[in-house]
């Protein structure tokens, strides 16, 4: 006789009754998943993503991954000793440094993802801006200022892109034969060049041509938080605005912010900042009544 007992079975069957609302809620509904380096963890964590993004494709969500992996960048550009750094939360990407972005990125987490995904029973590919014209990139460059002097100047970024164009083509075919698109954030330019592209302005774009009905940027942190460090649970995009003028909102969290009103302005109803190491945060958002994190709306 296996060890339940009754009240653990209904316990487990309200939970799934409480689940219905939200699957009718999000039936046949694209919804994109920034899975951001630093939530990526261990792999039980990694487990963890795998088995909510393949509930979500069995309760007939639409789910599109867009993968990060900032860190891993970092440790392999140590091992092969490429000197990294950052600006304006970019990380600057010479010739030698997209191509070694590149090989993180859009060969080893991206293959690691999908393989996950598909040990769980998930269908899955693994695709990178530049298959099928999907993403080509402009260079990016930005103002920051000088700590020395309090001037500011302009920092070429290198290879550094945003997101030009999105053709919603192999998306859309990929989605229809109900596998889930895993995306790398690199794309190409109309120069032919390749570009490292933030993986938070990457899931973006996708979630704004794609009419995503939620972008959920799971990063390490439990949300947007206020000064004394609590979680805003809700903010709107004019207060998101103000809480970067007034510096409560910082460092990598300003794209992140930045990804979130550019995605609403594209006509995603809501963005949720949420924190990603916890486990099942994604299933816990989308399907159950606990939200975690700050809803972002218009
Ligand atoms: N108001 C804020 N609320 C939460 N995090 C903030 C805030 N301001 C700055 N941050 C920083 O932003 C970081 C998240 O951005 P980032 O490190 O780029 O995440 P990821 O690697 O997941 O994309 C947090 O770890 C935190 O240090
Ligand atoms: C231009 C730029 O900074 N690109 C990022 C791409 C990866 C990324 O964004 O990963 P996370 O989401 O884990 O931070 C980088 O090179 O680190």
């Amino acid at each position: 006789m296996p060890d339940i007992t009754l009240p653990d079975v209904q316990t487990q069957a309200e939970t799934l009754v409480q689940a219905l609302p939200h699957m009718q809620r999000y039936d046949q509904e694209i919804v994109v998943i920034k899975y951001g380096g630093h939530a990526m963890g261990d792999p039980a964590a990694a487990e963890d993503f795998a088995e909510d993004v393949v509930l979500l494709e069995q309760s007939g969500v639409k789910p599109i991954v867009v993968h990060g992996g900032g860190p891993q960048i970092g440790k392999m550009l140590e091992k092969l000793g490429v000197k990294s750094e950052f600006a304006a939360g970019l990380r600057i990407t010479d010739k030698a440094t997209v191509e070694i972005v590149e090989m993180v990125l859009a060969g080893s987490i991206n293959k690691q993802i999908v393989g996950t995904i598909a040990a769980e029973g998930g269908k899955a590919i693994g695709l990178c801006g530049k298959d099928g014209g999907m993403v080509t990139a402009r260079k990016v460059s930005r103002t920051v200022v000088d700590p020395d002097s309090n001037i500011e100047k302009i920092v070429d970024l290198g290879f550094v892109g945003e997101p030009e164009t999105v053709n919603r083509t192999v998306l859309d075919a990929v989605l229809n034969a109900e596998i889930t698109p895993v995306l790398a954030p690199v794309a190409i330019g109309r120069d032919g060049q390749t570009y490292n592209v933030n993986a938070d302005t990457f899931a973006g774009a996708i979630a704004g041509a794609m009419n995503a009905k939620r972008l959920l940027l799971l990063t390490d942190v439990p949300g947007v938080l206020n000064k004394d460090k609590e979680l805003i649970p809700e903010l709107t995009v004019d207060q998101c605005r103000d809480l970067i003028a007034d510096g409560t909102i910082t460092g990598g969290m300003i794209p992140k912010v930045e990804t979130c009103i550019y995605a609403l302005e594209r006509g995603v109803e809501a963005v949720v900042i949420l924190d990603g190491k916890v486990p099942h945060a994604v299933l816990l958002e989308l399907l159950t009544d606990h939200g975690a994190g700050t809803l972002i709306r218009r």
